[in-house]
């Protein structure tokens, strides 16, 4: 039975019943591990009952039948009600919300099908990441400062459109796909692990893939129209909440998938990674100058696989030196505006097996000459996009 009289209801179908508001206190600490919001403030708690022999009875209601994060909703529910004083068992109830429901949590949330990150008031940082050839180092790097600024307590999103050459999921260790809640997609959030965060306030890291929607067998063979009308649905279907950075890993080169990003994120920073090797350089130059064509800004250039430092104290330049520079010098002489060599990432074995273990070096070695260099990267793009110096929109009296 419970000890506190209902709460009224209301028409919204969010609208919870019984609380107790101890139980309801600690309800509101327990976030929903997608939305990362309040489990109550998203009206999945429907009831949470304590009665006078400490038993606690809560009633959950998961947006869709089949939630994976089940087990890890019911965990938080059990494990912040069971802290509460004068408690001494916890049963937890789970039920689906019903499509009303559904419907209502997607209005509270602000999912609307069009492109936040393109209205004038975003204050997300867009950054697309291009190279001229495949294989430089593109996906490890996007990755890499991603998980860089996660750690220092952004809130980072990463959209994986290398729609040939996927491979965000495996250089995190995502083997989840996004949840599905009517027409809203939900990325996974891949957690920064405790000892790799730099500041008190835990990042988060969503990321979504055209990976987790086609076959891994089968290739992706789609013409311009069709892989414009992914991006497109990626950026306005797939709900990643109010983000500081979004990271869109584009294929290499200059095609359709460069063209329709231009398009629907005109204010996208681009970003050119390339191998200081020469042939590489000179298709790096063409991708970067794409944006003479698309009217975008290119925020810098980053070199990977420069020169690894050797036990003997010599460096080995395996790909030659020099390359980042040529590129960041001739696109600022041809683009008009200062682009910078934001960093050069030595070859580094612990880059190479962080990829292949699903660990971002910046997390599990940042103190390797790699996980250093990509560190400084990360501090040069900048600071999300502040309020200061833009309109507000209020008229003088
Ligand atoms: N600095 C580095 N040192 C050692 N290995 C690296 C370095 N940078 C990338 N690699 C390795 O090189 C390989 C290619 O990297 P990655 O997949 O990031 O390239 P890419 O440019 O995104 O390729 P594509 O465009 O074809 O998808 C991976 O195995 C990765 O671990």
């Amino acid at each position: 039975m419970s000890e506190h009289s209902p709460a009224p209801r209301t028409d919204d179908p969010l609208s919870p019943g019984d609380l107790h508001p101890q139980l309801r206190a600690a309800l509101d600490r327990v976030l929903d591990p997608e939305l990362r919001r309040p489990v109550t403030e998203l009206g999945m708690i429907r009831a949470a009952e304590l009665d006078a022999a400490g038993r606690a009875r809560v009633h959950v209601l998961l947006t869709i039948s089949g939630c994976p994060l089940r087990g890890t909703i019911e965990h938080d529910v059990r494990e912040a009600v069971g802290a509460v004083a004068g408690v001494r068992s916890v049963d937890v109830e789970l039920g689906v919300m019903t499509p009303e429901q559904r419907a209502a949590l997607k209005q509270r949330v602000g999912h609307t099908r069009t492109v936040p990150f393109a209205e004038p008031g975003s204050l997300t940082r867009v950054h697309a990441v291009t190279s001229g050839k495949g294989g430089v180092g593109k996906s490890t790097v996007t990755v890499n400062l991603a998980a860089a600024l996660a750690a220092q307590g952004r809130s980072v999103g990463i959209v994986d459109a290398d729609v040939h050459g996927f491979s965000v999921p495996g250089l995190l260790g995502v083997d989840r796909g996004p949840t599905q809640v009517e027409d809203m997609i939900l990325p996974p959030v891949v957690e920064v692990p405790a000892e790799a965060r730099s500041g008190p306030r835990a990042g988060v890291l969503k990321v979504i893939s055209i990976g987790m929607f086609v076959d891994p067998q089968q290739p992706v063979a789609w013409r311009g129209p069709m892989l414009h009308r992914a991006v497109e649905q990626f950026l306005t279907d797939v709900h990643f909440g109010d983000l500081d950075h979004l990271f869109l890993d584009l294929p290499p080169g200059t095609g359709d998938v460069a063209i329709s990003v231009a398009q629907l994120l005109p204010s996208a920073e681009v970003l050119v990674v390339s191998t200081p090797q020469q042939a590489a350089v000179e298709i790096a130059e063409r991708s970067g100058a794409l944006a003479l064509q698309t009217g975008q800004s290119v925020a810098g250039v980053v070199e990977n696989m420069a020169g690894m430092p050797l036990p003997d104290g010599g460096v080995l330049e395996l790909f030659g030196s020099g390359g980042g520079q040529r590129i960041a010098d001739s696109l600022t002489a041809r683009l008009g505006h200062d682009v910078p060599l934001l960093g050069s990432v030595p070859l580094d074995l612990a880059l190479r097996e962080g990829g292949d273990t699903g660990r971002p070096v910046v997390w599990s070695a940042p103190d390797s000459p790699a996980g250093r260099a990509l560190r400084a990267v990360a501090d040069r793009l900048g600071a999300p996009r502040g309020l200061a110096g833009r309109p507000l929109g209020l008229s003088p009296r």
